[in-house]
């Protein structure tokens, strides 16, 4: 979808309030876990952004039939699956959507999807998923972009993925979680989404073990009942806004936070003379008057620093007097807000996935976001100067930001953008 620009102004000290989404990446495996019972299943704290309309198109095209109750709460139910298989025109919108793989699998024993979309930053390899479902018993072939996973009893077994996978972890909880045997995963991701889509699945009834360790244990059961769950605080919004305050050397409130999903953020903000004061659901963030020092920043698994907030940190150190360092292993080519920052002035050079940024005031310029947290870096950015930054790209920040421009004036910014009236559209 082509969506107007939008056009910031900043330069100016932002403050006051602003409630953080919930997450977007907890929801999306959730909203996909649903399709594992054939109950009604209530969810609460579903942000509204394209990638969920996403999800909800592609889990209605398998057979779920949805009501939203709420701005932010919808009833997903499944009676039957009708479909196995999912075209490339829904899954090639977003790589989540490559977990529908492990969730019908789960529930009808055969499943096909394309091979996954999502931001598109460089190679994003789906190779344990695939070994995963084999290892603990599936069948899995390749064939024209799309992969056909079919099982004849419950998966069983123990799988060791090699690395750290959260979309992984992910898919082989969900081709798990029905049957009658038990699977291990170890070396399984600790992300806040995997605990959030284990404590999801537990509450209708499955028996997962282990949640917030590297080693998980699945005993099937035959069945999973309906319920009612909420999902967690955007831990990377958080973040985001974390940043914002900090690169516009201001005092925001958040609230509807889990301070504790935040440490590695908190910490690096901490290290630079930011003041940060938590009570668990809230927290304060005032970077007035500061004089702010260069950090170096190395991304890594939950709980280290996250990827997803690579691109924001960065456009933060571009303002700050000094050299920094960041390094995003993780995704050594999510690199695509170089070139826009480079046009607002920073002085960043990259050499594989690292970035050395000598920090120095930025100016605006028209940019364009390539990918989400690319979009939400420039707008930190933008916001940083006097002049008006005008933002093409939005429908990557409509992915991830709920009611950006609105929320932004919230916050005392001047932010303008015909509103995508996603929810009208969408319902
Ligand atoms: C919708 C969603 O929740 N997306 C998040 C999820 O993506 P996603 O689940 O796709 O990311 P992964 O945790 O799987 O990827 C982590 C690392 O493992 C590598 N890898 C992954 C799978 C695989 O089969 N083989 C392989 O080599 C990846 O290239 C990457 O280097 O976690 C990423 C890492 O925190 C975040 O950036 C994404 O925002
Ligand atoms: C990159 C992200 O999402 P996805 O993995 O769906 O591309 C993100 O949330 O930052």
């Amino acid at each position: 979808m082509q969506l107007t620009p939008l056009h910031i102004q900043g330069g100016r000290e932002l403050g006051g309030e602003i409630a953080i989404q919930h997450s977007k990446n907890a929801a999306l495996p959730i909203i996909v876990a649903s399709l594992l019972s054939s109950e009604p299943v209530t969810l609460h704290g579903i942000p509204r952004l394209s990638d969920v309309y996403t999800i909800l198109e592609i889990v209605h095209h398998i057979g779920a039939r949805h009501t939203w109750t709420g701005p932010n709460s919808l009833t997903l139910h499944t009676p039957e699956i009708l479909n196995t298989e999912t075209p490339y025109a829904l899954v090639s919108k977003m790589r989540a959507s490559f977990i529908v793989l492990g969730a019908v699998l789960g529930r009808a024993k055969e499943a096909t999807v394309s091979m996954p979309g999502g931001c598109a930053w460089g190679p994003r390899p789906v190779d344990q998923h695939v070994k995963a479902f084999r290892a603990l018993g599936a069948e899995v072939s390749e064939e024209n972009g799309n992969f056909a996973a079919q099982r004849s009893g419950s998966l069983s077994g123990k799988f060791i993925f090699e690395l750290l996978t959260v979309g992984g972890t992910h898919n082989a909880i969900l081709a798990s979680v029905l049957g009658d045997s038990v699977v291990t995963l170890e070396n399984a991701s600790i992300d806040t989404d995997v605990v959030d889509l284990i404590e999801f699945l537990n509450s209708l009834g499955a028996k997962i073990e282990g949640a917030g360790t590297n080693t998980l244990t699945i005993t099937g059961v035959s069945a999973l009942h309906g319920g009612e769950y909420t999902v967690i605080p955007d831990r990377i919004e958080a973040a985001t806004f974390m940043i914002l305050a900090a690169a516009t050397r201001s005092r925001f409130k958040l609230t509807n936070v889990r301070t504790d999903h935040l440490t590695a953020v908190t910490a690096k903000l901490q290290e630079m003379g930011v003041d940060i004061l938590e009570d668990g659901s809230s927290m304060i963030v005032d970077a007035r008057n500061r004089e702010m020092k260069p950090v170096n920043v190395t991304t890594q698994s939950y709980p280290g620093f996250p990827t997803d907030v690579q691109p924001q940190m960065s456009a933060l150190l571009a303002t700050v007097t000094g050299t920094s360092v960041v390094q995003d292993p993780v995704y050594p080519d999510r690199l695509t807000h170089v070139a826009e920052l480079h046009r607002m002035g920073a002085n960043i050079t990259v050499s594989g996935y690292t970035q050395v940024i000598q920090g120095a005031p930025l100016h605006s310029a028209p940019v364009k976001a390539a990918d989400l947290r690319a979009g939400a870096a420039l707008f930190i950015a933008g916001l940083t100067t006097e002049g008006e930054t005008v933002i093409d790209g939005v429908q990557y920040l409509n992915r991830g930001y709920e009611r950006l421009s609105e929320r932004l004036r919230g916050l005392g910014a001047t932010a303008f953008q015909p509103e995508p009236a996603l929810a009208a559209a969408m319902d």
